[in-house]
């Protein structure tokens, strides 16, 4: 999938240039000045700074975490984002977000669900008013836990920026193009691509196509990183160099009424300031707001028999304290090539202990032959059974053991799974896009057992009946 070229969007394409600049790599130690000499030499913090800049830094971990896992940045600014009126509530209340899952708010269930893509709404929506959360688990207080949000917009950000003090996000554009600005600098991401925005991080989303679908992860408490690679070796999934981070840029000047949207225990505040918080000449760092374009992502699988785990799929992994076990994992299932010989190639039916958000960007699913469409989603939580409906079942049986090498093409699923176990908000489960008939993808599955082999001293080889 093609991003669009930026520079036939004539209103605001001075604000993206359509040759937009970025740094790459994963968890570098970066360093931009969008004016040279505005980046302080041999300390982060002089008496007075390049051309008079107030030097600020932000944490995303403790100041005492270990090394490896600390991240920071030293951002120098013309003036610091504190200067600022009191927050006060956003009214009217936005109702539909949640940052701490309990009895009041959500609730739980081991049905399987299923929802068809939300229309974009007609009336004039932005990408805060038109973030709704859809399940999670935990507590952002409580710093543990993920919320999955989506988001139909159809208008720019005006005078206005976001800042998300619960957690990160990952967002999943799935319909409209997301031009992105943040205190490091500017980011275009199209559906095909991801955005991780950081917690603290204020931004401002435009909307240069208008009707805008998407997903969100958010995390509590813990960062993405990239997967280990065990026996694959020193390459392969996303390679850290694909990962694109941007480079200073700011505006100067009075901005009268200027709103910060602050995201604070899943409500919302206001402050009003005189100026743009995207007022950084120069920063360096390692927590950073960047994207990442997943048609990059070099998939491994099987070249022999059976299905592999979704796991192999992982783009980036938020841990846990416990080995192996994600708060919450992006894995995707791009296009690729089945080769497995005398193998049921689509998803193996399952129960998992960890509970499976999928969403589907463009294309199909190779699990789902109907009612799975992209800006759609589904849940299965821990333990709940699911896999390949029954259309998707019986012609692959039919195709039988003959089938060659295949490539499944033009698809982008992906899938959010985590070891909490998803509480749903009410106007998840009351949607009119709620899929109610989900079940029925599996009831029409048939026992094919046959009796035969024991009766009548019939064995079976790669499920072929063979005289003994
Ligand atoms: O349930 C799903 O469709 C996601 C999934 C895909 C797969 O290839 C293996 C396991 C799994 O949970
Ligand atoms: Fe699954």
């Amino acid at each position: 999938m093609e991003c669009k070229d930026s520079s036939i969007i004539s209103h605001s394409s001075n604000k993206f240039p359509s040759d937009l600049k970025y740094q790459s790599g994963f968890g570098n130690h970066f360093s931009s000045e969008a004016i040279v000499g505005a980046l302080p030499q041999g300390q982060n913090s002089p008496l007075v700074c390049p051309f008079g800049l107030y030097a600020e830094q932000i944490s995303g971990t403790s100041f005492t975490s270990p090394r490896k896992l600390n991240q920071r940045s030293w951002l120098y600014r013309i003036k610091p984002s504190v200067t600022h009126e009191p927050f006060r509530p956003r009214l009217p209340r936005h109702e539909k977000l949640v940052s701490e899952f309990d009895q009041s708010n959500s609730s739980t269930t081991p049905t399987q669900l299923r929802w068809k893509p939300v229309e974009i709404p007609e009336t004039p929506t932005d990408f805060v008013d038109g973030l709704y959360t859809i399940c999670g688990a935990g507590s952002s207080y409580l710093r543990h836990g993920f919320a999955i949000h989506m988001y139909t917009a159809n208008k720019s950000m005006e005078n206005c920026a976001f800042c998300n003090a619960d957690g990160d996000f990952l967002i999943v554009p799935q319909k409209g193009r997301l031009w992105i600005t943040t205190e490091c600098g500017k980011l275009q991401v199209c559906p095909g691509e991801i955005v991780i925005l950081p917690q603290g991080f204020r931004f401002a989303v435009d909307l240069p196509d208008g009707a805008s679908r998407g997903y969100v992860a958010e995390i509590f408490g813990a960062h993405f990183q990239l997967p280990d690679l065990g026996p694959i070796g020193a390459n392969g999934l996303a390679a850290p160099r694909h990962f694109l981070v941007p480079v200073a840029w700011y505006e100067d000047g009075s901005r009268p009424g200027y709103t910060i949207v602050q995201k604070y225990g899943g409500e919302l505040f206001t402050a009003k300031q005189d100026f743009s918080p995207f007022n950084v000449v120069a920063w360096h760092g390692n927590y950073v707001p960047y994207k990442y374009d997943l048609s990059k992502f070099c998939p491994y699988n099987t070249v022999l028999i059976d299905h592999s785990d979704p796991s192999i799929n992982t783009v980036l992994t938020a841990p846990t304290d416990k080995p192996g076990v994600a708060l919450l994992d992006f894995v995707i299932f791009p296009p690729r090539w089945l080769v497995a010989e005398h193998t049921f190639r689509p998803p193996y039916y399952h129960r998992n202990c960890m509970s499976e958000f999928m969403g589907l960007i463009y294309g199909g699913y190779e699990a789902k032959a109907d009612g799975f469409h992209p800006g759609g989603a589904s849940l299965h939580s821990c333990m709940t059974p699911h896999g390949p409906d029954t259309k998707t079942y019986e012609a692959t049986i039919a195709l039988g053991n003959e089938a060659g090498p295949h490539k499944i093409a033009d698809t982008m699923a992906f899938m959010f799974e985590s070891c909490l176990i998803p509480r749903v908000c009410p106007w998840a489960l009351e949607s009119p896009f709620m899929d109610h008939d989900y079940y029925q993808c599996w009831i029409g599955l048939k026992s094919h057992f046959s009796g035969l082999s024991m009766k009548e001293n019939i064995n079976f080889q790669n499920g072929k009946p063979v005289e003994r």
